[in-house]
């Protein structure tokens, strides 16, 4: 069976904590699609660097060894992976200490450059289609993808979803936080975190995750049946 001819290509952007991965999963869990979690590649990338000692203050050390680690990312849904050079990072990559560095490190234009290649090819190679999330995929990774979201929420909003994952943490140091992720990622010169034209937005501030995933997916629905 031809299944290139309906697999649809997902684009969902936003800032930090407006529900990208949570939604993003449960869609392509729903649908059958493949999902790709773009960030963790970017934490992965990063969670090396510190690893092997690389100064990350210093963009052209970050960048000559940019080509070295082997990401592999694990794309279903519902167990997704993210190895470097065959180990798992999914819980390291994740500290407050990758958190803190993953803009400056993503930041490096040779670091989107192996990075976006990573993805190209593993969206080209989606059997039934793929949503994958992130902050320059509608405008730079994937700019044909045949559905582009823009997910937004209030900074209390997102500051009090992340709080209760952070058991305990303050929310108005998790707002700042997360506040200062966004400017760095929105100022950066290479593939900033932005909103494409054709994307559609959606404020998630006052609506539960269930009816994100239910929007999601009726205008993934709507996109195939016109495909
Ligand atoms: N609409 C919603 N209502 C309430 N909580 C939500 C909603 N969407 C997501 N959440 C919760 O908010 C937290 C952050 O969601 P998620 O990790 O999906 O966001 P994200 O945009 O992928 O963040 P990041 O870019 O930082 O990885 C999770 O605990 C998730 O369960
Ligand atoms: N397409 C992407 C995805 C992520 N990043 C960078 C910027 C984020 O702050 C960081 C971590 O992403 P998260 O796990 O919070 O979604 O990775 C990017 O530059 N481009």
């Amino acid at each position: 069976m031809d299944t290139t001819a309906t697999a649809v290509i997902v684009a969902i952007d936003g800032p930090s904590g407006t529900g990208k991965s949570s939604t993003s999963k449960a869609v392509a869990a729903q649908l059958g699609l493949s999902y790709l979690d773009t960030g963790a590649q970017y934490r992965a990338i990063t969670w090396w660097m510190v690893h092997n000692g690389i100064d990350i203050t210093d963009p052209a050390a970050i960048a000559a060894a940019a080509d070295k680690p082997e990401i592999v990312s694990g794309t279903d849904p519902s167990a997704p992976t993210i190895t470097v050079d065959g180990t798992d990072v999914a819980g390291p990559i994740r500290t407050q200490d990758v958190t803190s560095k993953v803009s400056a490190v993503s930041a490096v234009p040779e670091v989107r450059t192996r990075i976006t290649e990573l993805q190209r090819s593993i969206a080209a190679a989606a059997p039934h289609g793929i949503v994958v999330e992130g902050r320059d995929i509608g405008t730079t990774v994937l700019p044909h993808a045949d559905l582009k979201i823009f997910l937004t929420a209030s900074p209390e909003a997102r500051a009090a979803r992340r709080s209760g994952e952070l058991k305990g943490a303050d929310v108005n140091a998790t707002r700042e936080a997360l506040l200062k992720r966004d400017a760095a990622d929105s100022g950066r010169k290479v593939a900033p975190l932005a909103k494409a034209d054709d994307a559609i937005e959606v404020d998630t501030s006052d609506l539960t995750l269930q009816q994100v995933i239910e929007c999601v997916v009726t205008l993934v629905e709507e996109k195939r049946a016109t495909k």
